[in-house]
């Protein structure tokens, strides 16, 4: 680089070899780790020598079933990831009080809390969210695939470009330090001059047009390829939240789109569209921020709502209680979801006659999502309830986001959000909807699809401890930041002088603790199910007595999911084919027309990663061939006429034959 500064300068732009984290030994060793870790992988699968089968099978499948499991991985895998920072965050704020400044700089600390949350948000529960609705939703409905199964997985590799470069912003320049929102002027070109923003931006776009093209396909799938027969109102309830996040997704995500787009013009053209001392207005941010940013929680809660039901009536051998008025209650939550934004800033000086239109409109939204817990509780009233894993999570979901969702009626009290505001019982009671609402509808979630996934079950003995970790481990982790913020303890502070708080952190950081071991023990649920998988094998495709028609396949269902597309004459449609003594069609197989695999959707996401990497670091050659080479090979993949082909119709008489076979094996 030294001889032709210029050349160099033209090439790799700000990025210099001191960007590179290598006097800080924290991020040398999480280097080494993680690269330790990578290779060891890379190894293993070139060991038993899975490339090829990874990406004809995996990589560059269309079918939804498997981008729903990748992006379940993605999420699970992220949320080491997250939870990494949230232990080195409890750790140091159980220790830096009076003298001790801990170990971690107000300039690392704040890095860590923004990468929290913008991880946890975006990579960990968003692709658990999409996950579960990629791999269920389609199945429920009758569907062979989604509406556009290549836009899928061009979806999935767009989010894993995102995650991609938030992780490289660990080794290579630094993250934000603005919190998960970078409201401006904190985040502008004058404050934060650095690479970190700039990750924070290029990351979130180019996951976001995968999550944006992802709600439009989900959305599009469950209006146009329902079954003969599903009428709305006999749409299974998790479709039904389905439809409305994905509805929520569209409307939402393009103003996320529009404001980090404005946000990137101020900071690379000179814009000035949020400098107040320029003409522009920084509270237009913070007002488009949260005009996506509310609607966002509700993206995350409602298929946890969906998840809940499914499993309530299954597992209580009932009707679910209420159906009508379980969709009523969606619908409405997803309009209220855009008139509420903002409660999050009753403070920033909008008066006393907006604060109340806002506060109001918030807290009428406990109503439905009271009416959803009665619901919820209703339907166990008197069933016959099975408290396998799934139910547990259930349980511990409704009494644990009872208590979040009434501090959140506090916040939305105007005058006393002027003391809780941006306090740690802000923090707690966050963390207590997304945890105790988001995360353990996906956990039962998880262990409830699995073996339609996978044709065998999680061992229910390392499930249940991983539920009593994480359930215990929650209330201990976040009950004390709920006093802390009574008492007026602010968040994102890395120091404290007063020693009396010390106890309360120390209380929380044995709370992370034992959610340490509530992430091991499900880890360890996946590799002893994995070994026991002859134990656990699901042969009927049927193992918890479904109700929703995903149960009438077998586990795992066939590439094409239905022979047969089915007809529908009830919400709970395959419990009323199993009363009606339903027998599978034998005979008279069709061929089937599929879509074909293809590589342009993770070349068309390498290339984006490239080139928000360029962006990042002003590499401007770079960013103009990596965006080429992305417009040339997105117009290229226009010409492939492969798109398409038949499964011949003895195939599938002798898929459904073995079907048979196993079946009747087991009776
Ligand atoms: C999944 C995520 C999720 C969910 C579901 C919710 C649900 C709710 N949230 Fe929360 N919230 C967040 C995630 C979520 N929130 C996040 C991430 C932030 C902060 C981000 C940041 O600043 O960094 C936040 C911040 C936040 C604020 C801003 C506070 C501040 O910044 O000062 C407010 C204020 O009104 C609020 C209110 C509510 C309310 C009223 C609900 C309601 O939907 C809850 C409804 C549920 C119940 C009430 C319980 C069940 C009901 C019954 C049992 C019936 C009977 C009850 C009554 C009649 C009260 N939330
Ligand atoms: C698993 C256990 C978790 C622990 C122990 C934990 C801990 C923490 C801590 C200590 C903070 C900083 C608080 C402060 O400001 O002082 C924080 C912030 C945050 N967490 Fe978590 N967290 C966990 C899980 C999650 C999950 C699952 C999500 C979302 C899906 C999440 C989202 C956030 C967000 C959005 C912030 C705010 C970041 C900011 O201030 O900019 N957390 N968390
Ligand atoms: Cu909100």
């Amino acid at each position: 680089m030294s001889n032709h500064p210029d050349l160099a300068k033209l090439i790799f732009g700000r990025l210099t070899i001191d960007q590179l984290p290598l006097k800080e030994p924290i991020v040398v060793g999480t280097f080494a780790v993680v690269a330790l870790g990578a290779i060891a992988l890379l190894g293993v699968i070139t060991y038993y020598r899975l490339w090829g089968y990874l990406w004809r099978e995996w990589f560059t499948s269309i079918d939804h079933k498997k981008i729903g499991v990748m992006y379940i991985i993605l999420g699970l895998v992220m949320l080491l990831r997250g939870f990494s920072d949230a232990v080195m965050m409890r750790a140091q704020q159980a220790i830096a009080f009076g003298h001790n400044a801990g170990y971690l700089p107000p300039d690392h600390y704040d890095q860590i809390f923004t990468a929290h949350g913008v991880i946890m948000i975006f990579f960990v529960a968003m692709p658990l969210v999409t996950g579960v609705m990629n791999f269920v939703m389609p199945l429920q409905i009758g569907a062979r695939d989604v509406a556009f199964p290549f836009l899928n997985n061009f979806s999935f590799w767009m989010t894993v470009s995102g995650a991609v470069l938030v992780m490289i912003s660990l080794f290579v320049g630094e993250f934000a330090r603005t919190g998960w929102l970078a409201y401006p002027p904190l985040s502008d070109i004058v404050s934060s001059p650095d690479a970190g923003v700039d990750y924070f931006i290029w990351s979130l776009q180019i996951a976001g047009v995968g999550t944006l093209l992802s709600g439009v396909n989900l959305l599009t799938t469950i209006i146009k390829m329902r079954a003969p027969g599903m009428t709305l109102m006999r749409m299974p309830i998790f479709t039904w939240t389905a439809l409305c996040t994905n509805i929520l997704i569209v409307a939402a995500f393009p103003v996320l789109t529009a404001v980090l787009a404005m946000l990137a013009l101020d900071r690379y053209a000179g814009t000035n569209f949020f400098d107040t001392v320029l003409g522009g207005n920084a509270m237009m941010y913070v007002n488009l921020i949260w005009i996506w940013g509310h609607p966002e929680v509700y993206i995350l809660i409602l298929p946890a709502f969906g998840i809940f039901s499914e499993v309530t009536a299954t597992f209580c051998r009932k009707r679910l209680f209420g159906y009508a008025s379980m969709v009523y209650a969606t619908v409405v939550i997803t309009v209220l979801a855009y008139l509420v934004w903002l409660h999050h800033f009753f403070t920033m000086g909008s008066g006393a006659s907006v604060n109340s239109f806002f506060g109001i409109t918030t807290m009428i939204i406990s109503i439905p999502t009271g009416a959803k817990i009665f619901n919820w509780l209703f339907t166990m009233y008197r069933g016959r309830i099975e408290f396998e894993v799934p139910m547990l999570w259930t349980v511990g979901f409704i009494v644990t986001f009872a208590i979040g969702g009434m501090t959140g009626v506090l916040l939305a009290v105007p005058p006393a959000d002027f003391s809780l505001h941006n306090s740690l019982f802000l923090v707690a009671h966050f963390h207590n909807v997304i945890i105790g609402g988001v995360l353990f509808g996906l956990f039962a979630g998880i262990n409830y699809w699995f073996p339609k996934a996978f044709g065998f079950r999680l061992d229910p003995f390392w499930g249940k401890c991983s539920f009593w970790f994480w359930l215990i481990g929650f209330y201990f982790a976040f009950m004390p930041l709920y006093v802390l913020g009574l008492m007026g303890v602010t968040r994102r502070l890395n120091h404290f002088d007063d020693p009396s708080l010390q106890i309360w952190f120390e209380i929380a950081a044995f709370g992370a603790f034992l959610i340490l071991l509530g992430i091991v023990s499900m880890l360890i649920q996946f590799a002893v199910s994995f070994m026991r998988r002859e134990k656990l094998r699901d042969v009927t495709g049927d193992p918890w007595g479904g109700r929703t028609l995903e149960w009438s396949t077998s586990s795992p269902p066939p590439k094409y999911n239905f022979a047969f597309t089915p007809q529908i004459h009830d919400a709970d449609a395959w419990w009323q084919m199993k009363q009606h003594h339903y027998q599978r069609p034998l005979q008279g197989f069709t061929p089937i027309h599929m879509p074909k695999n293809t590589g342009a959707g993770i070349i068309l996401a390498g290339l984006a990663t490239v080139f928000g990497f360029a962006m990042i670091w002003y590499m401007w050659p770079l960013a103009i061939i990596s965006f080429v080479a992305l417009l040339a090979t997105g117009i290229g993949h226009t010409f492939n006429y492969h798109r398409d082909y038949y499964i011949p119709a003895d195939e599938v008489a002798r898929v459904e034959a073995s079907r048979t076979e196993l079946l009747a094996s087991h009776v």
